[in-house]
């Protein structure tokens, strides 16, 4: 029997996967998209044409790159409202501005004006009632230790390069993030009880609790 209608997921809903560099939401993004029968949308990585130059310089290309992520972005939300929903997300809207650009502020890596230019452009096009936000955002999360081997065992080089200081700052940020975070229902899934890559069944016990939160939050929003 088809996953989604066993376990109740309406046809039309937006998952979105969250969570740090490595941590495993494009695995996820595609056991749950197969599962539910659902379209994926996925950050391109290897046409994206600042991500090289970002990471060898961080200060000349951060705002750049969040610029060409917001457009990729914001093309792809169009792209799932035109199809009705049905869409499972690589990676949120709200990590660019909640993470990587604040932390590229805060570190020094991108100036007081290229941030502010940044997030006014940010909150005018995403943070009003016209932006459809995610029905669930599944927040993936993991040890430092076990996201940093998934990082080496992917092999990106641009990422292999950079200091593990940077991996660790991000790691932090995500976990104050996700405390705060409340633009839409969170579901957090702890990476060592699954394991996608080795048995593709456990696929069907994160259907089941992404079919029960569904259920749950939206009787709570009925009240
Ligand atoms: N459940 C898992 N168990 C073991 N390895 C995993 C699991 N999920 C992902 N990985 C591995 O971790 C690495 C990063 O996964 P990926 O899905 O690309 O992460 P992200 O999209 O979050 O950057 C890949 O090499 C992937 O095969
Ligand atoms: N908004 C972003 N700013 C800087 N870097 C980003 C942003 N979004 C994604 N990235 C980087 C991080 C990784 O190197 C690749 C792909 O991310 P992944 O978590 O592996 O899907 O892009």
């Amino acid at each position: 029997m088809n996953l989604r209608k066993k376990y109740d997921i309406p046809n039309n809903a937006v998952i979105t996967i969250a969570g740090t560099v490595g941590v495993g939401k494009s695995t996820m993004t595609n056991a749950l998209a197969q599962a539910l029968d659902f379209r994926t949308s996925f950050e391109k990585v290897d046409t994206n044409p600042y991500l090289d130059k970002f990471y060898a310089d961080f200060e000349r290309w951060s705002f750049h790159l969040q610029i060409y992520f917001l457009a990729e972005r914001f093309k792809e939300q169009k792209r799932i409202f035109e199809y009705g929903g049905g869409f499972i997300q690589d990676r949120s809207i709200y990590e660019d501005t909640g993470i990587f650009a604040r932390m590229h502020y805060e570190k020094g890596t991108m100036s007081e004006v290229d941030y502010e230019t940044y997030t006014s452009l940010f909150d005018a096009m995403v943070m009003t009632p016209y932006f459809p936000h995610p029905d669930l955002l599944i927040y993936l999360e993991g040890s430092l230790d076990d996201i940093l081997d998934r990082i080496k065992e992917r092999g990106r080089p641009m990422e292999q390069q950079t200091p593990i200081e940077y991996w660790e700052e991000m790691h932090h940020r995500y976990e104050n993030w996700i405390n705060q975070f409340n633009a839409c229902p969170v579901l957090r899934l702890n990476i060592n009880d699954y394991d996608l890559v080795n048995n593709e069944k456990c696929v069907e016990q994160i259907v089941e609790r992404v079919g029960h939160f569904i259920k749950k939050t939206r009787e709570l929003t009925k009240i």
